[in-house]
């Protein structure tokens, strides 16, 4: 999908995606038997790291096979399960773009070699 036929911007998927995530906290009332997002935080941090884990082997399996598909697929679940650990630390996607947009423009190399100092 390219940027032309996105629905919304990134952002305000992101943003919603995360309101909802937010409602299957365990203190919001989530329920583990209609929604994966609330089983998965009502299991605690272990169970959403170790699927981020699994996603992150999935899409560098997804990139060695060179699938355009199976990249965007796993990519997403990644994402995805990232999304449920900053709704479990109470963070969110903004605060990760935020931190893109102060880092956009900012070499990489100068950005590690600054680290160093
Ligand atoms: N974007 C997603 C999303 N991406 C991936 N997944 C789920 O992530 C799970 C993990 O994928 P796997 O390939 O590892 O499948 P699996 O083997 O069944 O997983 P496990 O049982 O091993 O954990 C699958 O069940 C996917 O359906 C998602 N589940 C939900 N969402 C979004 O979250 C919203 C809320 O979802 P619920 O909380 O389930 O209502 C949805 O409306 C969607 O917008």
């Amino acid at each position: 999908m390219t940027q032309a036929n996105l629905p919304a911007p990134a952002a305000d998927i992101l943003a919603r995606l995360a309101d909802v995530l937010e409602t299957r906290r365990p203190q919001a009332g989530g329920d583990s038997q209609t929604s994966y997002t609330a089983k998965l935080l009502a299991r605690g941090p272990d169970a959403f790291l170790k699927k981020i884990g699994e996603e992150a082997t999935e899409l560098v399996m997804a990139a060695k096979d060179g699938v355009p598909e199976r990249i965007v697929s796993e990519t997403a679940d990644l994402w995805f399960h990232c999304l449920v650990a900053l709704t479990h630390y109470g963070l969110r996607p903004e605060d990760v773009l935020a931190e893109l947009a102060r880092r956009e423009g900012m070499s990489g190399l100068e950005e590690k070699a600054a680290r160093k100092q």
